[in-house]
C-alpha cells in the first residue's frame, strides 16, 4: 500500500465526496450509527471502507444500505426512496478506476449539514465537520456545481480533485455492470488490498435475500375485499453474487455447506430409469463445490434394473458433467437439454461449442441405447431371479424381502471425470425389507436416508426430489443457501420449498396439472404467514430441523435415533461433515446398519423426527410438524424454475393421484397429528394452522359439493327451484355473493400474476376432483380408521417418451373414479332435456323460470366439460363433443317438433297439453 501511497489517495478521493464522518473522537456525545438499519432490506447500512457510514442520498440522508442502494440505482427506480432525488449513473473514470456505490450524486444541499448531524456526531465551528487524523484528506461534503468556498473548504487541492473529476465523468460513461469490477480496479490500480477486504466484510454483513413487497395498488384492495386472507404477501430475491463473495470466493476453500441430495424411486416400470438417470445427472453437474454434494438414490424397489442404470449412469457423467461446467449449458439434464432448440444464429455461439455439443449428443445417444438395452433385458425376470455382472444372484430379487443394499459410485475415492476432477458422492440404497416389519412408503426410505447419509457424508443441509424431479436451474443450491447460510434466516428456517413446475403438459393443461393455482396463490401466501407447506419434492432441510430439539441424555439421544453412536456423533457436528480421517469400510457397515428394517424400533422415527409417518401426503405432515415447533419456512421461485418433473396426464391417473392426496389428507385429519387440535404450544401461527386446516379438510368439501351439483337437474326434473322465489332482496343478495366472489377471485389473480385459464382450469378441477376423487377419499379414509385397511401409495407413472403429441393425454383406463361425475354429468344433461320439453308444453310463461334452472345446469356442465372430453376419447380427432351436443340438441329439437307438430289438430294438441300439465 505504501509503495503506491499516491494512487491509494487517488481512490480515496472518491470515497471524500461521500463520506460522513462518524465522529468518535469528537469532544461531545457520539451519535452510534454503525447499527443503523436500512429502510429497504432492514439490514444493517454498514460503513464504507474507510469506517464511516455509508450514505446513500447526500439529500435526506435517508438509511439505505449499499447493497439496495447500487440494486436501485442499476435495477430500481434509480432515486432516493425517500426524496426521489435521482442516482446518478454508473461510470467508469479514465484511468479505469470505476465510480461505483461510493459516489452518489454529488450534490448537497444546506440543510444537508443538519440532517448529517443527527446522524453523525456534532459538526465543527464553521459547519464543517471534525476531521479524523487518521485520514488523509478532510472529510466535507461538495457541491462541484457551487463555489466550494462558500462550505468553508478552501482547498485548492480539493477543488482541482472535484473539477478533474467532473470532467473525467463527462468523458467516460462505461457502465459497470457488477461491484465486483469495482473491487478489481481498485486492486490493480492501487493495490489496497485492506481496502477490499474490508469492503467484502461490509458484504458479509448483508443479507443474502430480500423481500420483495408487492405494489400496494394491487394488494389493499385485495385485502379490503377478504378480511380473512389479510395475509402479508411477498415476493422474495435472492442475492447469489453476494452468497459468493461470503462462502465461496475464487480462489480460497468453499465456505459452503455440504449438501446431500435424496432421490426417491420405487418402480421402474413406471418411474423408468432413464428418467431417473436424468435426475441424477442433472444433480452431479450441479453449480456447487463436488466436496460438498452427494446424491443419494433411494430405490425402494430393490431392483437390479435401477442399480445397473445407476452404474452406467456414474459412467456417463464422468463426461457429461465436465461438458455441462465448462459450457455452462441449462437445464442439466440431457434428455431436457438436447431438446431444446438452439438458435445458433443469435445465440453468439462459438464453433468449438457447437462440435462439443455434437459428440456429446452422440456420447448420451449412446448411453440411452446402454439404458434401453437394461430395460428391455429387465421385462421378464429369470425364473432364478437375477444375477449380477460377476455372477451373484442379486440380492434384491424379492422385493418385499431382502436384506439393506448400499454402493457408493463417484466420490472422492471413486473415479474422476475426464478433466481430471473430482465428481459428487454417488450413493444406491435399498433398505432393508422384511415381512411383517412396516416399512411406511416413502417416509420411511426419507428416513433410511437421512441416517445412511449422516453416517456416509452428514451434510449440514438435505435437499429432496422424486425421481422425475430434475435440476432445471443448476444454482438451485445455492439459491438455497441463500436463505439457510443468512445471518437472519438460517437459524429459524426448517426447509425451503421451491415450486413444482412440469414438463410435457398439454398445453390447455386440461386437468389443472400445473396446479399452478396452488404453488402461486396459496404457498406464495403462506411465505407471508409462517412458511409454505412441504410438497414432497424440490425442498431443501436443515438437517437439525429434522432431528427436533437436540439437548438430551445419551440414553434418550438412543431413544430418539436408535442404537447408532456414529449416528448419533453425528447429530452433534453443527456444520455437518464427518471426521477426515474415517474409513469408509467402518462407516459402510454403520450404513448397513441404520437401513436395517427393526432399527426404528422403539425409537422416534416417524412419530416425533424425520419424515412423519400416518399418512400417503407424508409431506404435509412432516412440514406441518416443523411448523408446529416454531420453524419457519421460505418459499423460494427463482426466475429459472428450479426443479421441473413430469405429472400423470391422463384422466385415470391423474384422478388417482388426486385421491392419495386427499386420502392422506383425510388420514391426518383422523390422526392425533391433526392440525384442528394438534400442537397448541403457541408456536403455530393461528393463520399457518387455519391453512393446514384448509389441506386436509377439503375432501370433506366432496360431500355438499354433490348435492349441489346435482340439484339443477333435481330442478329441472321436478319443475322446483333451488331458492323457493326469487323475491328482489333475495337476488340481490345472491347477485352480491357472485361479485363478491369474482373481485376476490379477480384480485387474487392480479397480484398473484396466474392466467385466467389457468385459474379456470383449477376451478373445473375442483369439481372434477370433488366428486371423484374427494369422495372416494373421504369413505377410504373412514374405512382405515373404522376397519383398519390401509392405504396404499400408488406411484403415478412417468412418461419417457417424449412423442409430443400427448398420447398419453387420451389414454383411458377404467376406475370406479369415474362414475359419479359420470353420473352428475348425464343427469344434468337429462334435466335440461326434460327441462326444455317441459317448457315448451307449457307455454310461454314458463320460460322464464327456465333459464334460471339451465343457467345452474349448464354451470355444472361447464365445471365437468373437461371430464367429459376425457371420458370420450380421441376418436380420430373427431371433435367428439360435438358429437355429444348434437345429441343433446337434436332431442330438443325433436321434442319442439313433436309439439308444434303441423299435423296434429288444435283440439288434440289442447289435450296432449292438459294431459302434460294436470
Ligand atoms: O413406497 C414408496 C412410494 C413412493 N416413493 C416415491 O415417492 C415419490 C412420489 O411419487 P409420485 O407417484 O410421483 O407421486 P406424486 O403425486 O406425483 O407426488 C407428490 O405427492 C407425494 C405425496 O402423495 C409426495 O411424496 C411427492 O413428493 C409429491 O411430488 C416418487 O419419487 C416415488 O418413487 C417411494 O420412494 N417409496
Ligand atoms: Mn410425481
Ligand atoms: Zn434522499
Ligand atoms: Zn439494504
Amino acid at each position: 500500500m505504501e509503495a503506491n501511497a499516491g494512487l491509494v489517495a487517488g481512490s480515496h478521493r472518491r470515497n471524500e465526496l461521500v463520506r460522513i464522518r462518524h465522529d468518535s473522537d469528537s469532544g461531545s456525545k457520539p451519535v452510534d450509527v454503525s447499527g443503523q438499519i436500512c429502510k429497504i432490506c432492514g439490514g444493517v447500512v454498514g460503513l464504507t471502507a474507510d469506517g464511516d457510514v455509508f450514505v446513500a442520498c447526500n439529500e435526506c440522508a435517508y438509511p439505505v444500505c449499499r447493497p439496495c442502494y447500487e440494486y436501485e440505482r442499476k435495477e430500481g427506480d434509480q432515486s432516493c426512496p425517500k426524496c426521489k432525488t435521482r442516482h446518478e449513473p454508473i461510470r467508469l473514470l479514465t484511468n479505469g478506476q470505476p465510480v461505483s456505490g461510493e459516489i452518489p450524486f454529488p450534490c448537497a444541499t444546506s440543510d444537508y449539514n443538519q440532517s448529517v448531524r443527527t446522524n453523525s456526531g456534532p459538526l465543527g465551528p464553521n459547519g464543517d465537520k471534525h476531521l479524523d487524523p487518521r485520514l488523509p484528506v478532510p472529510v466535507r461534503i461538495v457541491d462541484p456545481s457551487k463555489d466550494l468556498n462558500s462550505y468553508g473548504l478552501g482547498n485548492v487541492d480539493w477543488k482541482e480533485r472535484v473539477e478533474g473529476w467532473k470532467l473525467k465523468q463527462d468523458k467516460n460513461m462505461i457502465q459497470v455492470t457488477s461491484r465486483y469490477a469495482d473491487g478489481k480496479g481498485d486492486m490493480e490500480g492501487t493495490g489496497s488490498n485492506g481496502e477490499e477486504l474490508q469492503m467484502a466484510d461490509d458484504d458479509a454483513r448483508q443479507p443474502l435475500s430480500r423481500v420483495v413487497p408487492i405494489s400496494s395498488s394491487h394488494m389493499t384492495p385485495y385485502r379490503i375485499v377478504i378480511i380473512l386472507r389479510l395475509i402479508i404477501l411477498v415476493n422474495r430475491e435472492t442475492y447469489l453474487d453476494r452468497l459468493a463473495l461470503r462462502f465461496d470466493r475464487e480462489g480460497e476453500p468453499s465456505q459452503l455447506a455440504p449438501i446431500d441430495v435424496f432421490v426417491s424411486t420405487v418402480d421402474p416400470l413406471k418411474e423408468p430409469p432413464l428418467v431417473t438417470a436424468n435426475t441424477v445427472l442433472s444433480i452431479l453437474a450441479v453449480d456447487y463445490p463436488v466436496d460438498k454434494v452427494s446424491c443419494y438414490v433411494s430405490d425402494d424397489g430393490s431392483a437390479m434394473l435401477t442399480f445397473e442404470s445407476l452404474s452406467e449412469t456414474a459412467e456417463f457423467a464422468r463426461k457429461w458433467v465436465p461438458f455441462c461446467k465448462k459450457h455452462n449449458i441449462e437445464p442439466r439434464a440431457p434428455e431436457f437439454y438436447f431438446a431444446q432448440k438452439i438458435d445458433y444464429l443469435k445465440d453468439k455461439i462459438q464453433p468449438s461449442f457447437v462440435k462439443e455439443r455434437r459428440a456429446m449428443k452422440r456420447e448420451y445417444e449412446e448411453y440411452k441405447v446402454r439404458i434401453n438395452a437394461l430395460v428391455a433385458k429387465a421385462q421378464k425376470m429369470p425364473e432364478e431371479g437375477w444375477t449380477m455382472q460377476d455372477g451373484t444372484p442379486w440380492p434384491g430379487n424379492n422385493s418385499r424381502d431382502h436384506p439393506g443394499m448400499i454402493q457408493v459410485f463417484l466420490g472422492h475415492n471413486g473415479g474422476l471425470d475426464t478433466d481430471g476432477n473430482e465428481l459428487p458422492r454417488l450413493v444406491y440404497v435399498s433398505r432393508e425389507k422384511r415381512p411383517g416389519f412396516q416399512h411406511h412408503k416413502k417416509a420411511g426410505a426419507m428416513n433410511a436416508l437421512i441416517r445412511v447419509s449422516a453416517v456416509l457424508t452428514n451434510g449440514a443441509y438435505l435437499l429432496n426430489v422424486d425421481c422425475d424431479h430434475y435440476f432445471n436451474n443448476s444454482k438451485a443450491l445455492k439459491e438455497a443457501m441463500c436463505f439457510m447460510m443468512d445471518p437472519a434466516y438460517g437459524k429459524k428456517t426448517c426447509y425451503v420449498q421451491f415450486p413444482q413446475r412440469f414438463d410435457g403438459i398439454d398445453n390447455h393443461d386440461r386437468y389443472a396439472n400445473r396446479n399452478i393455482v396452488f404453488f402461486d396463490i396459496n404457498l406464495k401466501g403462506l411465505d407471508g404467514i409462517q412458511g409454505p407447506v412441504y410438497v414432497g419434492t424440490g425442498c431443501c432441510f436443515n438437517r437439525k430441523a429434522l432431528y427436533g430439539a437436540l439437548l438430551m441424555s445419551q440414553k434418550s439421544l438412543e431413544k430418539r435415533f436408535g442404537q447408532s453412536p456414529v449416528f448419533i456423533a453425528a447429530t452433534f457436528m453443527e456444520q455437518g461433515g464427518i471426521p477426515p480421517s474415517t474409513n469408509l469400510a467402518t462407516l459402510l457397515k454403520e450404513a448397513i446398519h441404520v437401513i436395517s428394517c427393526g432399527y426404528e424400533d422403539k425409537t422416534e422415527w416417524g412419530k416425533e423426527i424425520g419424515w412423519i409417518y400416518g399418512s400417503v401426503t407424508e409431506d404435509i405432515l412432516t412440514g406441518f410438524k416443523m411448523h408446529a415447533r416454531g420453524w419457519i419456512s421460505i418459499y423460494c421461485m427463482p426466475p429459472r424454475p428450479a426443479f421441473k418433473g413430469s405429472a400423470p396426464i391422463n384422466l385415470s391417473d391423474r384422478l388417482n393421484q388426486v385421491l392419495r392426496w386427499a386420502l392422506g389428507s383425510i388420514e391426518i385429519l383422523l390422526s392425533r397429528h391433526c392440525p384442528i387440535w394438534y400442537g397448541y404450544n403457541g408456536k403455530l401461527r393461528l393463520l399457518e394452522r387455519l391453512a393446514y386446516i384448509n389441506t386436509i379438510v377439503y375432501p370433506l368439501t366432496s360431500i355438499p359439493l354433490l348435492f349441489y351439483c346435482c340439484l339443477p337437474a333435481l330442478c329441472l326434473l321436478t319443475g322446483k327451484f333451488i331458492i323457493p322465489e326469487l323475491s328482489n332482496l333475495a337476488s340481490m343478495w345472491f347477485i352480491l355473493l357472485f361479485v363478491s366472489i369474482f373481485t376476490t377471485g379477480i384480485l387474487e389473480l392480479r397480484w398473484s400474476g396466474v392466467s385466467i385459464e389457468d385459474w379456470w382450469r383449477n376451478e373445473q378441477f375442483w369439481v372434477i376432483g370433488g366428486t371423484s376423487a374427494h369422495l372416494f377419499a373421504v369413505f377410504q379414509g373412514l374405512l382405515k380408521v373404522l376397519a383398519g385397511i390401509d392405504t396404499n401409495f400408488t406411484v403415478t407413472s412417468k412418461a419417457s417418451d417424449d412423442d409430443g403429441d400427448f398420447a398419453e393425454l387420451y389414454v383411458f383406463k377404467w376406475t370406479t373414479l369415474l362414475i359419479p361425475p359420470t353420473t352428475v354429468l348425464i343427469f344434468n344433461m337429462v334435466g335440461i332435456v326434460a327441462g326444455v320439453s317441459h317448457a315448451i308444453n307449457s307455454g310461454y310463461q314458463s320460460w322464464g323460470p327456465l333459464f334460471g334452472k339451465l343457467f345452474f345446469a349448464i354451470w355444472v356442465i361447464a365445471h365437468l366439460y373437461p371430464f367429459l372430453k376425457g371420458l370420450l376419447g380421441r376418436q380420430n380427432r373427431t371433435p367428439t363433443i360435438v358429437i355429444v351436443w348434437s345429441i343433446l340438441l337434436a332431442s330438443i329439437f325433436s321434442l319442439l317438433w313433436v309439439r308444434i307438430d303441423p299435423f296434429t289438430s288444435d283440439a288434440a294438441k289442447a289435450a296432449s297439453q292438459c294431459g302434460v300439465n294436470c
